[in-house]
């Protein structure tokens, strides 16, 4: 008989969350050697439905309200999620209490043929999901072709293999953690395309007040890691931007600076609003709502309502 305490994670079943839940549980583990962490896979409506361009299923926590009632219940304790598809808002009860060491930030451009968008001739077909991805490979890259490509990165990248694609863009941090770094052909540089808010970023959401799981969870925070997201979050929060929106928010610590750059724009790439903010990092929040103002000055909100009316037809 053992009496360890048990701690459960409740996880979307993509081999993505599970890496992300079980890299969690590795890390618990081998910090307090007394504790047991297990497992609790469930489907989410996001997982559900693969059909449809997540714009348009209005995306707010489409992958997340079935992991926090598993929580709210008790029947699991702590959900692990990427930063980047969390909803800025989270249930009573419930909050964000970590977020964790970011992996790479940037996009990954992948392709079995070229090594750049540069190198793309004109007609050439890229795939991507993301409004924020579509609107600046539009923007940087009219001569392209953009189609949707929905499903997990396994999907993603047979869909390329079979030549559905020419190229595909994903998430850095994604194919890495799978051990599919070698697809990357080309980790994009900001100025080509700007990270969503707190991509690359791992956060643990547990019960409000379950302070003996919060002791637990205390030392996976990763401070600087904190100071960008929440700059991030901030400039979305103010953009009242969802998870599936075209805003790119991309912030980086020199020292006790922090850089923060901004875009909003519009899906096919007509319109495209970018802008960026420098200050301590002790005001990360606040220069997160300062540039929203800034590209709301400039145009954001016009550009933002039209891309929401569209989703809602
Ligand atoms: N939108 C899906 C999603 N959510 C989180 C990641 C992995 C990257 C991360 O940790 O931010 C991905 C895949 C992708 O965008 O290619």
């Amino acid at each position: 008989m053992s009496n360890k305490k048990l701690v459960t994670i409740a996880t979307r079943k993509s081999l993505l969350a599970l890496w992300q839940a079980e890299h969690i549980k590795a890390r618990l583990e081998a910090l307090h050697p007394d504790l047991q962490v297990e497992l609790l896979p469930m489907s989410t409506r996001g997982d559900v439905i693969l059909d449809t361009p997540l714009a348009k299923i209005g995306g707010k926590g489409l992958f997340v309200k079935e992991l926090e009632v598993a929580m709210l219940e008790g029947r699991a304790d702590i959900a692990v999620h990427s930063m980047k598809d969390l909803p800025v808002e989270f249930p009573p009860g419930l909050e964000l209490y970590t977020i964790c060491e970011r992996e790479d930030p940037t996009d990954a451009f992948v392709s079995n043929t070229y090594t750049n968008l540069d190198e793309m001739p004109a007609g050439a077909v890229v795939g991507t999901c993301s409004l924020r991805r579509r609107c600046q490979v539009a923007a940087r890259f009219p001569h392209l072709k953009i189609h949707d490509l929905r499903g997990n990165v396994q999907t993603r990248l047979r869909k390329l293999d079979e030549g559905q694609f020419d190229a595909i863009i994903l998430a850095t941090s994604g194919l890495v953690r799978l051990e599919l770094e070698q697809r990357i052909r080309l980790r994009m540089p900001p100025e080509q395309s700007l990270p969503a808010n707190g991509q690359g970023a791992l956060g643990i959401e547990c019960r409000s007040d379950d302070s003996e799981v919060k002791a637990l969870l205390k030392p996976l925070e990763d401070t600087d890691t904190r100071i960008c997201v929440l700059a991030e979050r901030a400039m979305n929060r103010r953009l009242e931007g969802g998870c599936q929106v075209p805003i790119g928010a991309f912030a980086q610590l020199h020292g006790d600076q922090l850089h923060l750059r901004g875009l909003v724009g519009s899906p096919d790439g007509s319109q495209m609003v970018e802008g960026e903010i420098r200050g301590a990092a002790a005001d990360s929040e606040s220069l997160g709502t300062q540039l929203a103002e800034d590209l709301l000055a400039r145009g954001a909100g016009e550009i933002l309502q039209a891309v929401y009316q569209n989703s809602e037809a």
